[in-house]
């Protein structure tokens, strides 16, 4: 079999050095057989994977098969969002640290881990693959790491910022409540923050991240316009998110924080919100350019849950060494769709706190906050990391609230009491979680389901599609409301309960046409498209405009964007979505359908992320109980070097 040339992407993607920088000189291929035992056709691995491995034997050939397959299973892991393979779990648990079945487990040699000892392609200045302790990654992984490691522990290790009457303003900014219980996480998030360049707030829906973000800028803002030293210049502070939509969502619950500030403190907050993408000049096909030196003081940054290692590396490279960087997210979401778990492993440890005696007590003085029962042996990360803990909106005996937590901590009797006492969908309307376990995809029920949630929507399609008169913006951005309301999300592509099956038949349940274009037809963008600024993931409605069928996209600046529907190539309808496309998102009502079977992609936080997509309602659509059961049971492990045993023990 003649052995292919590397694709350009490839040498990208191992970030190997230039020729003269140390590469290995191509030699003739080895003459050792080719070490897969199992037929192509059945191996779980893909061409790129046996081609990294090819492409190092004949770069540096070995004679030891395992070498092969040790690269391969690399490439493999990263495909799979790993930064790397675990060679322990890969030793003590092959199948669920490669998510393959027994049969192709078979053609696996043994001892692969003890092969990793001499492996020719690492060790070396620029070799392809590196190797720290147990963990085996391609360079290019290994780096974001390092420099992830490496901008953090650097922000940790400046003096702290003593930010003028920081405890007479945190007093003035959070009132004791009485009904949160427990210290007040908002008011230790925000003196944190205020203390050291580096802080990660994490905490799940309605927790107040936003809220205390905003308190922070007030503050900061406020003692940096009273500052000698700043002769009354505001910070220069930028809001970002990783998609369109979770920027706009950010920009829009700042504005609405700012409003409820006492009115003096609500000067120099930036309420607009740009991608990270944006931000850092991210341009597909452009090759690694270098990250831009961005002009800040502070960067916020939201649903920071979904930064890759790539991303994460170059967004702490662009922000200079000495401005404060604030990330927010849910370390329980999903990961990010490309490699890494950088905020779930950054913030591992945070539940327990792992607070320095120092810390607990320089809360106690400035925040007058006491966090004794969660001090603990924490490195200097968990000195900045906070986990909110109330949520506002899913308080009480709020039941999303209730399935959420539950899912979140696999909790299986309660969420088995939680599904038994749930109302069938159909029945009570008001319930704000119910439950259908349908036996077909064509069940009558599941029409009434879609059609009940889109009823406000449907009645002003009707409406326009009577008259023969254009919409006009106003009237875009109200049916675009009113479309969001409600959103259905499907943990899969494929099959029956999968996005492409059930967005057709939503159509035909709400007499809409399955193709083409026409008045109506909501849609999301399915690739970035820099030309039409327009996002992966952005959402518009094809309406009738002057001009003719256009499709709006909200521009999150309040206004409407109009475009023309010959020029979208990548959308597709949009009445169900992934859950993973639905990251970053809010609606009022979800219904969230799982399928039939227990599919690798159905774990805990794909669950869990779907069902805190709900503000105030969600429908569980199950066809068969035990893939909910199985997926509450799942916790996906991603591996990487970022997490709590990974870090520098407490300093
Ligand atoms: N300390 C507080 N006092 C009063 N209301 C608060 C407080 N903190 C948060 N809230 C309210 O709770 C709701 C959720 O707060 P916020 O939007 O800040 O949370 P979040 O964690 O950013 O939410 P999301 O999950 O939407 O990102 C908002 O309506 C906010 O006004």
């Amino acid at each position: 079999m003649s052995r292919s040339p590397t694709p350009p992407t490839q040498l990208d993607w191992l970030s190997l050095p230039p020729d003269d920088a140390g590469a290995p000189e191509a030699t003739a291929p080895a003459a050792v057989p080719w070490p897969w035992q199992i037929p192509e056709a059945d191996s779980p691995l893909s061409t790129l994977d046996r081609a990294l491995a090819r492409f190092l034997q004949d770069a540096q050939p070995s004679t030891e098969p395992r070498h092969a397959w040790l690269a391969a299973l690399v490439s493999h892991q990263f495909g799979r969002g790993h930064a790397c393979l675990d060679l322990d779990a890969l030793a003590s648990q092959p199948a669920a640290t490669l998510g393959w079945e027994p049969a192709a487990l078979q053609g696996l040699p043994s001892a692969l881990g003890r092969a990793a000892d001499d492996l020719p392609w690492c060790g070396t200045l620029g070799s392809p693959l590196v190797r720290e302790g147990q963990r085996l990654y391609l360079r290019r992984n290994w780096q974001a790491e390092q420099q992830i490691r490496d901008s953090i522990a650097a922000r940790l290790a400046l003096p702290p910022l003593a930010p003028a009457g920081l405890a007479s303003a945190l007093n003035q900014l959070f009132a004791p409540d009485p009904l949160v219980p427990g210290p007040d996480w908002q008011k230790v998030a925000c003196a944190l923050a205020a203390r050291q360049r580096f802080t990660l707030i994490t905490g799940g829906p309605g927790t107040g991240k936003t809220t205390t973000v905003v308190r922070l800028l007030a503050l900061l803002q406020d003692n940096a316009r009273h500052s000698p030293q700043r002769r009354g210049q505001p910070l220069r502070i930028a809001l970002a998110a990783p998609t369109g939509k979770a920027a706009a969502r950010l920009a829009e619950s700042i504005a609405s924080a700012v409003q409820r500030l006492p009115a003096p403190l609500q000067a120099d907050i930036p309420e607009q919100a740009q991608t990270l993408h944006k931000l850092l000049q991210v341009r597909p096909g452009a090759g690694h350019q270098p990250p831009p030196e961005l002009a800040l003081d502070l960067i916020v940054v939201d649903e920071a849950s979904m930064i890759d290692l790539d991303m994460m590396a170059r967004l702490l490279a662009a922000v200079p060494p000495n401005a404060s960087v604030i990330l927010l997210g849910d370390k329980d979401q999903l990961a990010s769709v490309e490699a890494g778990a950088v905020m779930g492993q950054l913030c591992e440890g945070a539940d327990a706190g792992g607070y320095s005696a120092d810390t607990v007590a320089w809360l106690q003085s400035v925040a007058a906050v006491d966090v004794s029962p969660y001090q603990g042996a924490g490195g200097a990360l968990a000195q900045q990391t906070v986990m909110l803990r109330f949520s506002r909106r899913f308080a009480g005996d709020s039941e999303i609230g209730q399935w959420a937590s539950a899912v979140n901590q696999g909790q299986m009797a309660q969420v088995q009491a939680l599904w038994r006492r749930s109302p069938r969908a159909t029945a009570a309307a008001s319930a704000s979680v119910d439950r259908l376990e349908p036996t077909q995809a064509h069940d009558p029920a599941l029409a009434s389901i879609w059609q009940r949630g889109w009823s406000t929507w449907r009645a002003w399609l009707s409406a326009v599609t009577a008259s023969t008169a254009a919409v006009d913006d106003a009237q875009a951005l109200q049916a675009l409301v009113a479309f969001n309301r409600f959103q259905v999300l499907c943990a899969v592509r494929e099959g029956a309960w999968g996005v492409d099956g059930l967005n057709r038949r939503i159509a035909q349940a709400l007499g809409l046409p399955t193709e083409g274009w026409y008045a109506g037809r909501p849609v999301m963008v399915t690739r970035n498209d820099y030309s039409l600024q327009l996002m992966n993931g952005d959402v518009g409605l094809c309406l009738r405009h002057a001009k003719g069928l256009r499709v709006a996209f909200a521009d999150g600046h309040g206004g409407v964007r109009w475009v023309q529907p010959s020029r979208l190539d990548a959308v597709e309808s949009v009445f169900a979505m992934t859950v993973h496309k639905s990251q970053g998102s809010e609606f009022e009502h979800v219904a969230l359908v799982l399928p039939e079977l227990p599919v690798a992609v159905l774990t805990r936080e794909l669950l869990y992320t779907g069902i805190t997509r709900a503000k105030s309602r969600l429908t569980l659509v199950v066809p068969a109980t035990p893939a909910l059961w199985r997926a509450v049971e799942k916790k996906v492990v991603r591996s990487g070097g970022l997490g709590a045993a990974a870090r520098p023990a407490a300093s």
